[in-house]
């Protein structure tokens, strides 16, 4: 294989869903996006403006997450990439140790820069940061759920509090009066933080015209890090305006399946919509799973009939009493990687069955699925709904997928209620 053109823009992703969210938003302000399953051990072989190399960083030790994004790092400066950008969570999503602080660090040290910025801000999900407070919706981060998150309890929502624990570089702050005056008071107030010692500033943003408006200030930075939301103003930097080129894809075929492992309130609500519209689904039972039933096997019987109508759902998807009840049998970790490993296998038999559009439901589940899949490389297409894109692949051979499949990988707490149908609209427009 071989790059057929330098790349502008190289991202590192700490998760899969996280992954296409930022191309999503990169390809709607005119970049077109390709996205790797880990770092690719070859040269890019596709014609892209930005590569998102999907990690799945978040919550492992400190040490690797910062050995793994300084390989990505290394292989999208092979690509060409003329400035990085490290996405994380637009809920900080972070341990006590890191990483956000941590990676941040190695890789402004990698490219030798003593300055970025950090800002989760994601307005089009109502991810907002004013005085360096993150507001998730209406309310403070620490009051929004995200407190009593199992891996990731967000406690606080001042972020320069936040990321200074995880780093011994100083911490600082763009707040939203300068970022209101536009690029060059951003580009005055870096000058005076760097002057003050501050290597990294959370940076407040309300709405995407906050984002736009910084956008030019932030050509200079060889390192951003950020939520996607940031991600609307680069190609602008680059000289590229959107277009709907930027977003196509090969025109889709086949049948049509959702797999969702996601218990999200979000999630809940779209397979509810889904059940409610009178669309065929079929609920997977975790303990049938541990008590050694063929559970995919069976699933996929059920599934093979119904294709032909339609799309057909397969899920885990339980409101959380249900969830923790059976946790509490078999284990937090244990139930989790039984239900993927589960889901990951009817994934591969719906499309080797022929399903050719499918819907993944939750960052865990996505990522057990794109592997199950085999899936190495993604074209990021259109927006379905806000961080959530259609993505084209090329799925293991066996598979018999030749013509490629199109999948889309929904976070959790992302898309609205009818979601399900929606999606596969979306691709028929
Ligand atoms: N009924 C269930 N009981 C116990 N665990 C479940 C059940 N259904 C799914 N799980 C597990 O819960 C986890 C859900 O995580 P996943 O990341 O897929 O969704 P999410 O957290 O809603 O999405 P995101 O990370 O995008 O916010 C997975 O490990 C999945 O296997
Ligand atoms: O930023 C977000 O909220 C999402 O892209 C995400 O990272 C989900 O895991």
């Amino acid at each position: 294989m071989s790059a057929t053109k330098k790349i502008l823009l190289g991202c590192i992703a700490d998760d899969f869903t996280g992954a296409t969210d930022l191309a999503n938003n990169l390809v709607r302000a005119g970049m077109r996006v390709v996205q790797t399953i880990g770092v690719p051990a070859e040269p890019l072989d596709a014609d892209a403006d930005a590569v998102v190399v999907a990690l799945k960083s978040r919550t492992i030790p400190a040490a690797e997450a910062v050995a793994q994004s300084l390989d990505a790092l290394r292989w999208l400066q092979a690509q060409g990439a003329q400035q990085i950008y490290f996405k994380y969570c637009s809920t900080f999503d972070s341990t006590a140790q890191g990483n956000i602080g941590p990676v941040t660090d190695a890789l402004m040290a990698a490219l030798n820069t003593s300055f970025t910025i950090a800002t989760p801000a994601f307005p089009d999900n109502k991810r907002t940061v004013f005085k360096g407070y993150l507001f998730a919706g209406d309310v403070l981060l620490n009051e929004s759920g995200m407190q009593n998150h199992p891996l990731t309890p967000m406690t606080d929502a001042n972020l320069v509090r936040v990321l200074q624990a995880q780093t011994k570089q100083r911490v600082g702050l763009i707040d939203h009066a300068v970022v209101a005056q536009g690029a060059d008071a951003v580009r005055a107030r870096i000058a005076a933080l760097q002057a003050e010692g501050v290597a990294i500033a959370i940076v407040d943003a309300v709405s995407n015209d906050d984002l736009l408006r910084m956008g030019p200030a932030l050509a200079e930075l060889p390192l951003l890090t950020a939520g996607s939301g940031v991600a609307i103003a680069l190609p602008a930097n680059f000289g590229l305006a959107p277009s709907s080129q930027a977003a196509s894809l090969p025109a889709a075929g086949g049948l049509q399946a959702i797999v969702s492992g996601s218990c999200s309130t979000a999630t809940n609500s779209q397979v509810l919509a889904f059940i409610q519209a009178g669309r065929p689904a079929l609920a997977i039972d975790p303990l049938r799973i541990a008590a050694g039933v063929d559970v995919a096997a069976e699933a996929l019987a059920w599934a093979q009939p119904l294709l032909k109508d339609g799309p057909v759902l397969i899920y885990s998807t339980a409101e959380p009493r249900d969830v923790r009840a059976i946790q509490g049998q078999l284990g937090v970790e244990e139930a989790g990687a039984m239900v993927e490993r589960t889901l990951a296998q009817i994934a591969r038999g719906l499309v080797a069955a022929g399903v050719r559009q499918l819907v993944v439901a939750g960052g865990e589940t996505s990522g057990a699925c794109v592997q199950a899949l085999g899936i190495a490389q993604m074209r990021i297409g259109g927006q379905i709904d806000p961080g959530v894109p259609w993505c084209h692949a090329l799925p293991d051979a066996a598979l018999g997928a030749a013509e490629g499949l199109h999948i889309t990988l929904k976070s959790g707490n992302f898309g609205t209620p009818d979601f399900f149908t929606k999606a596969f609209a979306a691709l028929a427009a």
